[in-house]
């Protein structure tokens, strides 16, 4: 069956881009082989024309649960149609499975419970997630199944990132996010990353380019966090990590301009102003922004950039939904 042949630095973004393209075989296991990675595909003449090596090789299939069952298809045997609409997105992140079961499906919790451990068998917790709380942006959770812990290790974009839940924010759903920004940014590039929690960021982008980025967090459970996880991921990482513990709006004045300034920024603070004055070429900051002030937004980053007597090219980019007609965006600022 066919596969193609990548260099094992290569793989992720290869994958991404066949899954893109409807080429990548989601019922077989890819394969590594010392420096390369064999990806399936799926046959077609597309390949060669991409000019891709293809190889014939026996790739094993997923078990079937994995392809087939999602915890809807699971459920659907014991929760009526009203009940299933009710249903939220949950989160796998390491081994911790994390759901929001609303009020109107507490009753089915046992069910949600069992129907998640056929979907993800290897699961050692479930959490129900509260809401994001304090200037540290941690959830409150309730541990429903399993050890009694709320700290794991998650993969990401080719990087290990340990969390405690507990103590920091993180947020698998920004994977995508993560893996765009490490696309973007050049080799050689000096990064400011204010608000850097565990390095999520910082770490996916440091696997893909070699550049030097300085992160700045102030919570301390999430810094010590970070250097745990550049030194989880010390034989992966191209470019280099300092980061500082302090206050973003304490630290950052005192540093030098960088070509790039990313702001995964804490809900109810403004850091525009301060990200704009620090960047020469790029910055990356994200906000929570309704449907109906895209444009408001985007007048006012070009606004503070006159200020700084900078010109400035906006892009606004949808995230993720926040709440109805409200959006989690990025703003993509090119400086010149
Ligand atoms: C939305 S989270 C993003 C964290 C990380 N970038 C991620 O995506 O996982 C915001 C982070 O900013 C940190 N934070 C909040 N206020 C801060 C400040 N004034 N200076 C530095 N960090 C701050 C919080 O502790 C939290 O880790």
């Amino acid at each position: 069956m066919p596969a193609v042949r990548v260099q094992k630095h290569e793989a992720e973004k290869v994958k991404n881009l066949l899954k893109k393209l409807g080429l990548y075989d989601g019922k077989r296991r890819p394969k590594r082989e010392e420096n390369f990675v064999l990806l399936p595909v799926i046959s077609s003449p597309k390949l060669m024309e991409l000019g891709f090596e293809v190889i014939d090789v026996e790739l094993p299939f997923r078990p079937e649960r994995q392809i087939y069952k999602n915890l809807e298809s699971v459920l659907a045997e014991k929760l009526t149609k009203e009940e299933l609409a009710y249903l939220r997105r949950y989160d796998i992140i390491g081994d911790i499975a994390v759901v929001q079961i609303p009020k109107e499906l507490e009753h089915r919790q046992r069910d949600i419970i069992e129907a998640l451990l056929i979907v993800h068998p290897f699961v050692k917790v479930i959490a129900k997630r509260g809401v994001h709380e304090g200037k540290f942006r941690v959830r409150k959770y309730e541990i429903i199944w399993g050890e009694k812990r709320l700290t794991t290790v998650h993969k990401e974009n080719g990087v290990k990132i340990k969390v405690d839940l507990s103590r920091v924010f993180f947020n698998p759903r920004m994977k995508g996010e993560r893996y765009r920004l490490a696309q973007l940014v050049q080799d050689g590039e000096r990064i400011l990353l204010m608000f850097a929690g565990a390095l999520p960021y910082a770490l996916v982008i440091a696997r893909f380019k070699n550049v030097e980025i300085t992160a700045i967090e102030l919570n301390e459970d999430a810094v010590k966090l970070g250097l745990e996880n550049i030194e989880l991921n010390k034989d992966k990482l191209r470019g280099k990590i300092e980061v500082i513990h302090g206050d973003v709006f304490e630290v950052v004045p005192k540093l030098g301009t960088f070509e790039r300034v990313i702001s995964p920024t804490p809900k109810g603070i403004d850091a525009l102003s301060l990200a704009l004055s620090k960047a020469e070429k790029w910055v990356h900051y994200y906000d929570f922004v309704h449907e109906d002030r895209f444009n408001e937004f985007k007048k006012r980053i070009e606004k503070e950039c006159q200020k700084l007597g900078k010109q400035c090219e906006v892009r606004i980019k949808k995230i993720a939904d926040y709440k109805p007609h409200v959006y989690k965006v990025c703003a993509d600022v090119m400086l010149f």
